[in-house]
C-alpha cells in the first residue's frame, strides 16, 4: 500500500509541505486543489519538484458539485473537468476525486447522476485518467458510501470507482461492515481521518476538527479492516482538515501523520491475525478467516515489536541548578522523602519514599541542566518499568521516536531511552532489576545520611499515581498519539474544566494494569495558570504540570505532611457544604476533609480523595491521592483547585 497524505493536512507553502511529507517518508500526496491554484509555478514544475522529493502525486482533489446537474450545468461541468484533466496530465496525477454534490441545483435522479458520471469517466479514460467518487456526509443526495457505490455501479465504467473517507462514514454513525462486500478493485482510493466526538454540525466538524488516526475517538481499526477485507490494496491516505494543524510546525505534523498510519497498520494487522486464527471474540466464519488470511498474504502491513505491558513509573528526574536543587530537596524531605544516595560522579541526588524515586539533577553540562536553563526547574525525564527495555525502545523507534543516548560515566547503567514530544526523555527500566529499577548501581549512599538526626520520617506516600502534562494547544494531538502508539496507553474521556481565566481540556490515559497513568492538559485560553506554565517551557510546549503521589491513608499522610509544613492549596468552605448537599456523606468525614483541604470524588465503582500542594517555583506541584477502586482523576474538583490557586492564601 502506498502511504500518502493530502496537502491540506499541514501548514506551510506547498514546497514546504512537500519537503516535510517527503522527510517523513510518505510515498505520495493528494494534491488539494487550492494548494495548486495558489502555487507560484506550473504543473510541470510541481511535478518535477515532487519527483525530486520521491513523491507521487497520486490524487488531484476535489472536483465539486458534478453529478445530477441540469443539462446546461452538466455541459459546463464537463468543460471544467477537461481543464482539470489538462492539469492532471501535466502533473502526472492519475486519479481525480469527485465529491458528492452539495448544490441546491443538483437533482436526486440516480439515472441522470449515473449517466453524467459515466460520461465523465469516459472523458477521463480517453486521457488514461481515472475518476473516484466520494460521498460527503453533507452531500445533497449522496451522503453514505453505500449510496456512492450504488451510483458507481450503475454508471458502470471501468475508469470510475469509489473513494472512501472514514470521516464521512463514522461521523454519521454509519456502519462500515458493508465495505468488505464491495469488490476491492472498484475502490480507487481510501482516506483515513479520525476526530474527537463532538456534537456539532457535521460540515464544521469535518472542516475544522479532524485529526490523525489514534488522535480521536472513531473506530478506524474496524473501518480499515473492513476496507482491507474488500481486497483493496491502493493508497492508505490521510486527509485532515484541522485548524491547529494549519499552524503546527509541519515537520512534526508529518511525523505524527506517518506514526498514525504505522500504528493503524500494525493494529489492524493484529486484528486480521486474530480473525485468521479464530482467536477473536466472536467466532468468524471460515470464509471470513480465509479473507483475513489472503489479506495478510497480499499486503505488507507494518509490523513493529508489540507494545509491552508497563509495570509503573520507576522514577522522575528533575532538571535544576544548585540553588533549585537545595530548594527542591528541602521540599522532598518535607514530603517525607529520604535522601537515598548521591550519584557516583555527578551532581545528582536520589530521593526515595515507598516505591517512589525522585532524582534531582544539577550536573553542569548535562541535558537536565540544559532543560533547567531553558525552562526553569522541570521534570526532564521519567522511567517506565517494562520486562524488556530494549524491545520497548525498539517499538518506539519503529514508531518514529528518536533514541536518547546519555553520556555515561564508568560503571554506570545506561537504560534504553527515547525522546517524547517536546524533549522529555523516557527511559525504559527493567522490572526485574530490584526495586530501584537498576538505578541503585549509579548511586552511593551518603555516609552522613545514616547519622543524621534531622532525617525526615516517611509520610506514607507509596507510588507515583499519575503525572499530568501541561501542553501547548498544538501538542495535544501529538501527545495523544505518542501515548497510545508508542507507550500503549488507552485514553479515557476528554473533559473541559473551568479555570477562572479560561477552559482546560483534559484527558487521562492509562495502561491496562493501571500502573502507568498520564493526564494531558491543554489550556484553550492564553490566560490560565496552565497556559502560563506552558509558555514558560518555550518551544517545547510540554512539561510536567503536576505529579500525583498515592498513599493508603490520606488523612494520616496529610496530617504528617502538614506537620512538616508542606503548603497545600486551601479549599473553600463552600466546597464542603456543596459536597454534603450533593452526596450522601458523613458530615464528620467531610469536616475532617475540610480541616485538611482534601477534595473528594465518587464514581460508580469507588472513591477518590486528593489534595494539592502549592506550586514549586511556579512550575509544577504535587497531588496527594488515595484511590479506592476509582479509575479517574478527580476532574470535577479541578475547578476548585484552579480557583483556589488564583485566589491565593495558604494553610
Ligand atoms: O470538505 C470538503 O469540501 C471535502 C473535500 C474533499 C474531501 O475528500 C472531503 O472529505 C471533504
Ligand atoms: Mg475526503
Amino acid at each position: 500500500m502506498r502511504r500518502s497524505i493530502a496537502t491540506v493536512s499541514m501548514s506551510g507553502t506547498l514546497r514546504q509541505k512537500l519537503e516535510a511529507i517527503a522527510a517523513a517518508r510518505f510515498d505520495a500526496i493528494e494534491l488539494f486543489e487550492n494548494d495548486f491554484i495558489n502555487f507560484n509555478g506550473s504543473a510541470t514544475e510541481l511535478r518535477a519538484m515532487a519527483a525530486d522529493l520521491g513523491l507521487g502525486i497520486d490524487l488531484y482533489q476535489p472536483l465539486r458539485d458534478f453529478e445530477g446537474m441540469p443539462d446546461e450545468l452538466f455541459r459546463r461541468n464537463l468543460e471544467r473537468a477537461e481543464r482539470k484533466f489538462d492539469v492532471m496530465q501535466a502533473l502526472g496525477a492519475p486519479l481525480m476525486l469527485v465529491c458528492s454534490n452539495t448544490s441546491p441545483q443538483s437533482q436526486g435522479d440516480a439515472e441522470r447522476s449515473a449517466a453524467q458520471l459515466h460520461e465523465l469517466a469516459e472523458r477521463a479514460a480517453r486521457r488514461n485518467l481515472r475518476i473516484g467518487f466520494e460521498a460527503l456526509a453533507w452531500g445533497r443526495w449522496v451522503k453514505l458510501y453505500a449510496q456512492a457505490w450504488r451510483l458507481v455501479e450503475r454508471a458502470n465504467h471501468p475508469h470510475l470507482g469509489l473513494i472512501l473517507d472514514s470521516f464521512h462514514t463514522l461521523s454519521l454513525g454509519d456502519d462500515p461492515a458493508g465495505i468488505k462486500d464491495i469488490p476491492g478493485e472498484r475502490i480507487f482510493f481510501v482516506q483515513m481521518a479520525d476526530a474527537p466526538l463532538l456534537a456539532m454540525d457535521v460540515l464544521q466538524w469535518a472542516r475544522h476538527h479532524r485529526n490523525f488516526p489514534g488522535q480521536g475517538q472513531f473506530d478506524l481499526e474496524n473501518f480499515f479492516e473492513k476496507t482491507l477485507l474488500s481486497g483493496y490494496d491502493g493508497n492508505l491516505s490521510l486527509e485532515i482538515f484541522n485548524d491547529v494543524f494549519r499552524e503546527t510546525p509541519n515537520r512534526r505534523t508529518a511525523v505524527d501523520a506517518m506514526r498514525s498510519l504505522l500504528y493503524l497498520e500494525s493494529q489492524v494487522r493484529r486484528r486480521l491475525e486474530r480473525l485468521r486464527d479464530g482467536t477473536d471474540q466472536d467466532a468468524p466464519s471460515d470464509a471470513l478467516r480465509e479473507m483475513a488470511d489472503s489479506t495478510l498474504r497480499r499486503i505488507e502491513l507494518f509490523d513493529p515489536p508489540d507494545a509491552l505491558p508497563l509495570g509503573g513509573i520507576a522514577f522522575l528526574e528533575f532538571g535544576v541548578d544548585d540553588e533549585a536543587a537545595v530548594a527542591l530537596g528541602a521540599l522532598f524531605e518535607q514530603l517525607g522523602f529520604a535522601r537515598a544516595g548521591r550519584h557516583r560522579s555527578k551532581a545528582v541526588t536520589l530521593y526515595r519514599q515507598g516505591g517512589i524515586k525522585l532524582i534531582v539533577n544539577a550536573q553542569p553540562g548535562s541535558d537536565a541542566r540544559a532543560r533547567f536553563d531553558q525552562q526553569g526547574p522541570s521534570v526532564c525525564a521519567l522511567g517506565l518499568v517494562t520486562s524488556d527495555p530494549a524491545r520497548a525502545a525498539n517499538r518506539a523507534s519503529a514508531l518514529l521516536s528518536a533514541r536518547y543516548d546519555s553520556p555515561r560515566g564508568p560503571n554506570e547503567l545506561r537504560l534504553p531511552a527515547i525522546v517524547a514530544p517536546g524533549g522529555t526523555v523516557v527511559h525504559f527500566v527493567p522490572g526485574a532489576a530490584g526495586d530501584v529499577g537498576g538505578l541503585a548501581a549509579d548511586f552511593v549512599p551518603e555516609a552522613s545520611e545514616a547519622s543524621r538526626t534531622d532525617a525526615p520520617a516517611a509520610c506514607g506516600l507509596q507510588a507515583i499515581d499519575h503525572i499530568a502534562m501541561g501542553l501547548a494547544n498544538d501538542q495535544f494531538d501529538t501527545w495523544m498519539l505518542f501515548c497510545r502508539a508508542v507507550l500503549g496507553l488507552q485514553p479515557g474521556e476528554s473533559l473541559e474544566l473551568a479555570d477562572p481565566f479560561g477552559l482546560i481540556r483534559s484527558c487521562g490515559l492509562a495502561n491496562a494494569g493501571r500502573s502507568v497513568r498520564m493526564v494531558l492538559n491543554v489550556s484553550l485560553s492564553q490566560r490560565t495558570r496552565t497556559a502560563r506554565q506552558v509558555s514558560a517551557t518555550g518551544r517545547s510546549g510540554a512539561s510536567v504540570h503536576h505529579i500525583a503521589l498515592r498513599c493508603d491513608d490520606i488523612f494520616a499522610a496529610m496530617t504528617r505532611l502538614r506537620a512538616n509544613d508542606v503548603r497545600f492549596v486551601p479549599i473553600s468552605g463552600n466546597y464542603y457544604d456543596d459536597l454534603l448537599a450533593r452526596l450522601d456523606l458523613d458530615e464528620p468525614l467531610v469536616r475532617r476533609m475540610q480541616a485538611l483541604d482534601i477534595l473528594y470524588d465518587r464514581s460508580t465503582t469507588g472513591e477518590y480523595f486528593h489534595a494539592y500542594t502549592e506550586a514549586f517555583a511556579d512550575r509544577f506541584f504535587f497531588e496527594i491521592v488515595q484511590r479506592n477502586d476509582y479509575d479517574g482523576y478527580g476532574a470535577v474538583n479541578a475547578p476548585a483547585r484552579m480557583a483556589s490557586q488564583e485566589q491565593g492564601g495558604q494553610r
